[in-house]
This record gives C-alpha cells, structure tokens and sequence, in this order.
C-alpha cells in the first residue's frame, strides 16, 4: 500500500488513495498512525479522485474517529498534488464543503499555500465542567467543532490545570456530543494571538488549521484584534484573514512532503 507522509507545521498526515482504503479507514487510521509501531501520524487524509477531476478528502484522526475536515491536512494533500501533478491551484471537497487552495510560494518539498477555509461560526459561551466548574469561552464552527479559552497565564494553564489536562476534560465532555477540539489563547498584541491545541482524537498537537481559524475568529470577534492576524502555535506561525462575519476566512501557511513510501504487509 504506497503512502505520503507530510506535515504542516509539525501537524502531520499520511496521505493513502481513497481506492486502496476498502472500509478499513478507520483501521488503518488506529494503525498506521501509531508513533512506536508503524508510520506515525496524527491522522489519514484518504484522496478520493472523483469524476471530471475532482477531489474528495475523508479525515480520519489517529484514534480512528472521523472529522469532518482538517486545514492543516488539506494544505499537505495540495501541498502533494502540487509535488507530483503540477497543480497550484485546487479544490478539496470534504464533509464540511468545498476548500480551495492555491499554492502561493513553491520551494520544494515546502509549499506555501493560502486556502479557503469557510466562515467561521463563533458563539461566546460558558460551560459547567465536572470537577472543574464554570469556564468561560466560546464554541466556533470552522467545518469541525471548537472551544476556545483566552488565557493569560504563561503556560497557557488555566482553572489551575495544565492546558493539556484541561484540554483533555473538555474534548471529551459529554456536552459535546461528538467531541470538540480546544483551543488555549493568548492575544499577544492587535495583530498577533499565540495558542495551544488539544486535538479531538490525537490529543496535543503543535498545529492545527482549524485551529488556527478558530483561535483567530474567537480572538477577532470577542478580543477585537485585527481581521488580519499572525497566530503563533508551538510549530509555528500561520495567517488569517477574515474582512467580516459573513465572508470566507482565508489561511496561510506551509506545508512540506517529507516522504513517500510503501507499507509493509498490506
Ligand atoms: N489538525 C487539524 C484538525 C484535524 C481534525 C480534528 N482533530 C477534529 O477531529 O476535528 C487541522 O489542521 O485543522
């Protein structure tokens, strides 16, 4: 079975062809994504190739789980069809809709690429969390589910807890019915927001596209920052712009392809 591995940011993803899946996706998510045993990553971008040369994503996350999509895994798969088909522009279907890339910088195996990543729903909102009590935030909709809490502390803790304990409490947390993703920010200045991620289905990460999209809007509508950002995660900085409520955020950032290959007995 030949795989893609690439990362954004240090958020990684094996890229497979839809074909070779055959209902094992989630299988072959728990599998191959595993550090110590196989490949490792921190989830499966599954290329479907459709009709009239269209594209179609299915995200699975390392635990197997299925997202709707992902923005850092979307730019590896343009990053990857602009490496071995030429493409520099293109246009990802997934679960949450259409996303459409366009490779903006090209020093291989590094792709800058700015995508189009839908409008961000964000909903100030507290939540009641067992042993912990009340903690303020706010729930965004990106295409995947989010909480993101503004923090000020400078390991981004909170409710006295590490951002990773806490993130793992709310990810789970039965008042999000299928899961959300976390987010813990710091708005550094007008223009810049610095955060922390708890992934939905991997658990700590040092990027996220989503992410990202979701720490900036939450940031821009409740802390009126710039529509224009700089958000800075533990594998680097991405940028958002997002000129109003209603329209299209758009983020940039890179992705490099660190290999290709093919996995031992499948
Ligand atoms: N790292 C991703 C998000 C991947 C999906 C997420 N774990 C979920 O379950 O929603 C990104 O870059 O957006």
């Amino acid at each position: 079975m030949d795989f893609v591995k690439a990362h954004a940011c240090g958020n990684d993803f094996l890229i497979l062809e839809e074909a070779v899946a055959q209902r094992r996706h989630a299988e072959l998510a728990k599998k191959l994504c595993s550090r110590n045993t196989s490949i490792g990553a921190d989830g499966i971008e599954f290329l479907e190739r459709r009709a009239g040369g269209e594209f179609f994503l299915r995200l699975f996350n390392a635990d197997g789980s299925e997202a709707e999509l992902s923005g850092n895994g979307t730019r590896c798969v343009a990053a990857w069809l602009a490496q071995s088909e030429g493409l520099t522009q293109v246009t990802l279907g997934t679960h949450a809709g259409k996303r459409a890339c366009t490779v903006i910088e090209a020093s291989d195996p590094v792709y800058t690429i700015e995508s189009e990543m839908g409008v961000p729903r964000v909903m100030a909102r507290a939540i009641d969390l067992p042993g912990v009590g009340i903690v303020e935030g706010a729930m965004v909709n990106v295409g995947n589910p989010h909480f993101v809490l503004f923090v000020h502390t400078d390991d981004f803790s909170a409710h006295g807890m590490s951002w990773q304990e806490l993130g793992a409490k709310i990810s789970t947390d039965p008042m999000f019915a299928h899961g959300t993703n976390v987010e813990f920010v710091k708005v550094l200045s007008k223009s810049e927001i610095e955060f922390r991620i708890f992934e939905r289905g991997c658990g700590p990460t040092t990027s996220s596209g989503t992410g990202t999209c979701a720490s900036s809007s939450a940031a821009m509508v409740l802390r009126g920052v710039d529509r224009e950002l700089t958000a800075i995660a533990q594998g680097g900085a991405q940028r958002t712009v997002w000129p109003s409520n209603q329209e299209v955020m758009r983020l940039t950032g890179p992705a490099e392809i660190i290999c290709a290959g093919k996995v031992a007995g499948l």
